[in-house]
């Protein structure tokens, strides 16, 4: 059986994270491997309660980010690490480099006390000391907030974090490009200003450097 691995997917609203999943899901089955697709806030019946709150309750940015963390907390417990343990492969819509970013950097909340709650809700006792579950590759989508935002006018309905203002997004594409200078081996930046044919070549192009696909995709 291929071992497990974790991948998660961040970037502002509008960036192109979702549309590249269900793709990268299908040529990672198409080549044997076992993929659970899941997201954040939510992935769990419990998880997605507590998404629904988030997305549509006002909350100050402490209620927003011990919600957030209960909810990664179950969804680690319940799904993330149980498909780890069977050699699965996680697809992640977004995890812990959002709430850094859309807390931390957007809101202003503390960093200090987001990579406090880090530690102890991603602490993994199997793991080597102090290390916590991290997902093994994040492909980070690098877009503009104007780009992001233009894209979204057509596409849906704003939830609360999408009808926030552009420097609102500005902050938080600062706070992932500052998430992405302190783990360069984690993070993997897409241009995804570029056409949806030369982002999915970019994805592909890091999985298949990592081992994780063969070369030969449609
Ligand atoms: N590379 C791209 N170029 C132009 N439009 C795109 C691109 N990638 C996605 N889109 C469109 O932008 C919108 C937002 O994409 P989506 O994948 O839902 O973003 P996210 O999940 O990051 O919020 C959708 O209408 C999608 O079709
Ligand atoms: C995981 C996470 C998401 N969010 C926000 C970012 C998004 O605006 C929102 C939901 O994310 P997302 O699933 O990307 O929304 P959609 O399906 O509409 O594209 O939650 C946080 O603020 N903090 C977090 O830790």
């Amino acid at each position: 059986m291929a071992s497990g691995f974790f991948i998660s997917f961040e970037g502002i609203d509008g960036a192109g994270k979702s549309s590249h999943i269900a793709p990268l899901a299908k040529a990672l089955r198409a080549q044997g491997h076992v993929v659970t697709v899941t997201r954040e806030p939510g992935g769990t019946a419990l998880a997605e309660k507590l998404r629904t709150l988030l997305l549509h309750d006002e909350m100050d940015a402490l209620t927003e980010v011990l919600l957030v963390f209960a909810a990664r907390r179950d969804h680690l417990r319940c799904v993330i690490e149980p498909a780890l343990a069977r050699g699965e492969v996680v697809l992640c819509d977004r995890f812990t480099d959002a709430t850094f970013a859309y807390q931390g950097a957007g809101r202003g909340f503390s960093p200090t006390i987001l990579a406090l709650l880090e530690q102890w809700v991603q602490a993994q006792p199997d793991l080597p000391d102090s290390t916590i579950r991290q997902p093994d590759v994040t492909l980070w989508f690098d877009l503009p907030p104007a780009v992001a935002a233009a894209r979204l006018v057509d596409a849906r309905q704003p939830d609360r974090f999408e009808a926030l203002n552009q420097d609102f997004f500005a902050r938080v594409a600062q706070g992932y490009a500052d998430r992405a200078a302190q783990d360069p081996h984690r993070f993997v930046r897409l241009d995804a200003a570029q056409t949806p044919t030369a982002v999915w070549r970019q994805l592909l192009a890091a999985l298949v450097c990592r081992g994780w696909l063969d070369e030969a995709q449609p």
